[in-house]
């Protein structure tokens, strides 16, 4: 066998066990094939079809990425660790963060063309998001550290 055939099956015996373990990368394969089914009968323009596609693709490289973090973590620390918390919340934060662009592009792309919505629902989307995450952040540190000090 050749190795880069090899290496093909390596990587599809990867994707089959990650989609076998992770709940998640199920659902977004789902959301993605649904997402790409719709697209067939929609009218698209080339970019919009790219977007999409690249949309789909990102969250579930990420999701992909999340689980390699999380079973790295486990064979570092399988015990409650600090650090061990960090590194998988941020993985997740990762996931969430792609779906969430994923989110406005579906609205951009699939608004416009199932709702006739102009691009400003998807602009005020995407500032809600950017500008929502660090806010919700500042607020709970301050909520945090004033339960602490009581
Ligand atoms: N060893 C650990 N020490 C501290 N916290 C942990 C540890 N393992 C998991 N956690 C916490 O539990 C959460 C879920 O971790 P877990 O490994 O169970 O992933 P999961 O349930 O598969 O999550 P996901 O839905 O992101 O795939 C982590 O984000 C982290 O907050």
């Amino acid at each position: 066998m050749s190795e880069t055939l090899s290496s093909f099956i390596h990587a599809v015996e990867g994707f089959s066990e990650a989609i076998g373990k992770e709940r998640n990368l199920k659902l977004h394969f789902a959301i993605g094939s649904f997402v790409l089914l719709i697209s067939y009968v929609l009218e698209l323009t080339a970019n919009e079809l790219l977007w999409l596609i690249f949309a789909v693709f990102s969250v579930i490289g990420m999701e992909l990425l999340n689980t390699l973090v999380e079973s790295i973590m486990d064979l570092y620390e399988i015990k409650p660790h600090p650090t061990v918390k960090f590194v998988k919340d941020v993985a997740a934060g990762i996931v969430l963060w792609y779906s969430l662009f994923a989110v406005v592009v579906g609205v951009i792309v699939l608004g416009r063309a199932m709702f006739g919505w102009s691009q400003s629902v998807g602009k005020l989307i995407a500032l809600i998001f950017v500008l929502l995450f660090p806010t919700v952040s500042l607020i709970w540190r301050v909520v945090s550290s004033w339960r602490k000090r009581r």
